[in-house]
């Protein structure tokens, strides 16, 4: 009998990122007909596991979540690498290439400690790294206080727990895949604006390999992907980095996308936003609204957009 065709599939160790390997694991074998050994599961530590006290944009961003499983992948250890799309640089190396966006989950953030925004006590210290919440928070409540949050989600919800903040936000999508989505309040997306690309798993593999490549196209979810593309090409357009709070969320109508944006200085006192409908196939509608977005910025605002990370 012919050996069974398998897969080592490579993820970061931490419960989330296991949970997200282990769903990529479950569809592909349901889509692929075979059995779990088939897939064989490779725990890689990314630098940023080792590293929980600083902001994630003071120490090297997006890459040290990707860095290490880039390196695994390209050396052939690996055939292919789960990611958080949200977490994944808009530039990445040409040598790979995204095989398979699976069906996106719920894209609102959680809040935890109040019942609502605003129900946060005046002068609350809410904690969170993320630019993006940070501002957005500011923006709506300037009375509030951002302190440095960071860790993986037991990690964060612990530190809730021992008073090290009053409130914090996760995402919604990690909680329910980490079997927490009954706690905290989830926050209507339409208002507050989730991260590019959040909520979303993808599936890397080595560009030139095609049999992976066939094997990832069997669990890719289109709608899914059309989204997070889109939601990648605004990233892209505006030199999106860690330090740039932006936001975004991307609704269908019909046979077309609905892109709403925000960015923000890093204070919260400046919001722009503005939107697009336009085909999925039209990736330059998001680069567009982008373009949109910097040129009503002031100087200082836009200051912090243009570097790519
Ligand atoms: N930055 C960490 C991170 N990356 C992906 C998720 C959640 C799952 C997702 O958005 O796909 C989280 C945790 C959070 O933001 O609460």
């Amino acid at each position: 009998m012919p050996s069974k065709p398998s897969l080592r599939l490579g993820t970061r160790r931490s419960p989330l990122a296991l949970a997200q390997a282990h769903e990529a694991r479950a569809r592909l074998c349901a889509a692929l007909g075979w059995d779990e050994d088939q897939v064989e599961l490779v725990l890689v530590i990314a630098s940023g596991d080792k590293i929980q006290d600083r902001p994630l944009a003071d120490i090297g961003g997006k890459a040290l979540w990707t860095r290490e499983l880039d390196k695994w992948l390209v050396e052939g250890r690996i055939d292919a690498a789960v990611h958080s799309m949200k977490d994944v640089e808009t530039l990445r190396p040409e040598a790979i290439a995204i095989g398979a966006i699976l069906p996106r989950a719920d894209k609102a953030d959680v809040l935890l400690g109040a019942r609502s925004l605003g129900a946060i006590p005046q002068g609350s210290r809410v904690g969170t790294s993320a630019p993006r919440r940070a501002a957005q928070l500011l923006n709506a409540r300037p009375d509030l206080e951002v302190v440095g949050i960071r860790g993986n989600v037991a990690t964060r919800m612990a530190k809730l727990q021992a008073g090290e903040a009053d409130a914090t936000f996760l995402a919604a999508a990690g909680l329910a895949r980490l079997g927490e989505g009954t706690v905290g309040t989830r926050l209507d997306p339409e208002e507050w604006l989730p991260a590019p690309a959040q909520a979303a798993i993808g599936l890397e593999c080595r560009a030139g390999d095609q049999e992976t490549r066939e094997f990832l196209q069997a669990i890719d979810h289109a709608p899914s992907r059309e989204e997070v593309l889109a939601e990648r090409a605004l990233l892209e357009g505006l030199g999106g980095s860690c330090h740039s709070p932006i936001a975004a969320l991307t609704r269908r109508e019909g046979q077309r996308l609905h892109l709403t944006a925000a960015i923000f200085s890093p204070d919260g006192s400046i919001r722009i936003a503005g939107e697009s409908l336009f085909e999925p196939a039209d990736v330059d509608a998001p680069r567009k609204l982008a373009q949109e977005l910097l040129a009503e910025a002031p100087e200082h605002v836009a200051a912090h957009f243009g570097i790519a990370g």
